[in-house]
């Protein structure tokens, strides 16, 4: 079961999934995860069975890496225009996002610009770390998509378009070497620098726009979550935890019963934060639309237009990259919305002129 920590953001033990074949547990740590989607779409997730050494060990090289000077970390930044941009960023100075990061794709892509220091990524060890991970996460992204927790199964299935869509999928799908699933998918790894007396941003409110993300973060906290009463709560970390969070893609496939929260990094006095973000994401070529086991078969109206997953992308890309200074030119998935009037019944002719004011 879900208990609460000291941001009352759930913690799911997911435990019950590896040991647990079709027990109470395991039907009770469904029933949680369905819950955090629900409720925040957010959570921590314990025993999720990624080694602790692991995860530490990711986060360590990712400092390192980090620590070298500028010089350094500008030879693996991506060309200009890269269609898969790799390697090193830092934000603009303009931006409000006060980070840098290092983007990682599929190892197998062949594509990812790797530091020459520190020798672990010369060995190629991140490479293999991040590879595990992407393996244990896609088994506890299948016990989170998986049974009755409702959250769509569709997100898992991959290199075929969403079913009964064909016809609306356009385009090629790129060709891929042989062997390599979830390409689309990667990893971010984050810095955020400390804390000025003047400016504590660190990364703006946004919402994930894929179907779900796994971060670690290090034990310096900063990451908080829009809660629904409006008030930003801390994602305190917890030792060992992982910490869930639901996409734009799930929300919208579940017509709005999940929750893609709002979310964004304050940065703390004196402290240099790491985190690693892990985003399963989907093929360019794939509709979502609300799915209608969440929409017609339960009576409800779906509060989303279909659109293109590489579209939407793109309408994003677009208009933040660079990030804009603007907030109001930032697409999010409100754009794909629809709203539905609940018409007012006008029962008497005074209140009718009451409404349209004469
Ligand atoms: O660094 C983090 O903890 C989360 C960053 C984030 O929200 C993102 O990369 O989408
Ligand atoms: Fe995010």
């Amino acid at each position: 079961m879900a208990s609460s920590n000291g941001s009352s953001l759930p913690v799911v033990d997911l435990a019950p999934f590896f040991v647990d074949k079709g027990g109470v547990a395991r039907g009770r740590a469904t029933a949680a995860v369905r819950e955090a989607c629900l409720s925040s779409g957010f959570f921590h997730v314990v025993n999720h069975g990624v080694p602790r050494e692991l995860m530490a060990r990711a986060l360590e090289l990712e400092a390192l890496f980090f620590a070298l000077p500028d010089e350094e970390k500008a030879k693996v930044r991506p060309a200009e225009g890269t269609p898969f941009p790799s390697g090193h960023a830092r934000q603009p100075a303009h931006s409000v996002d006060k980070n840098e990061l290092l983007l990682v794709l599929h190892p197998k892509l062949w594509l990812n610009l790797y530091p020459e220091e520190p020798a672990g990524f010369r060995r190629n060890e991140i490479g293999n770390i991040v590879n595990e991970l992407r393996c244990k996460y896609s088994k506890s992204f299948g016990h989170i998509t998986g049974g009755a927790s409702g959250v769509p199964r569709q997100v898992h299935r991959v290199g075929a378009p969403h079913p009964g869509d064909s016809k609306r999928v356009h385009g090629p799908t790129t060709r891929l070497p042989r062997g390599v699933h979830r390409t689309f998918d990667f990893i971010s790894a984050r810095h955020a620098f400390p804390a000025t007396k003047e400016d504590n941003r660190g990364a703006r409110p946004h919402q994930d726009v894929g179907c779900i993300t796994f971060v670690l973060q290090d034990g310096v906290g900063g990451l908080e979550v829009l809660r629904s009463d409006g008030v930003w709560a801390p994602v305190e970390p917890i030792e060992g935890s992982i910490v869930v969070n639901i996409g734009d893609v799930v929300q919208v496939l579940s017509n709005g019963k999940f929750r893609s929260a709002m979310h964004r990094v304050v940065r703390k006095p004196a402290a240099h934060r790491y985190s690693l973000v892990f985003f399963f994401h989907l093929h360019d070529d794939k509709w979502v639309e609300p799915l209608p086991q969440f929409a017609g078969d339960v009576g409800e109206p779906p509060r989303y237009t279909g659109f293109k997953y590489g579209e939407y992308l793109q309408l994003r890309r677009k208009r933040t990259h660079p990030p804009s200074s603007h907030p109001e030119n930032i697409v999010d998935i409100t754009h794909y919305a629809i709203y539905l009037v609940k018409l007012t019944p006008f029962c008497c002719p005074e209140k009718l002129k009451q409404l349209l004011n004469f």
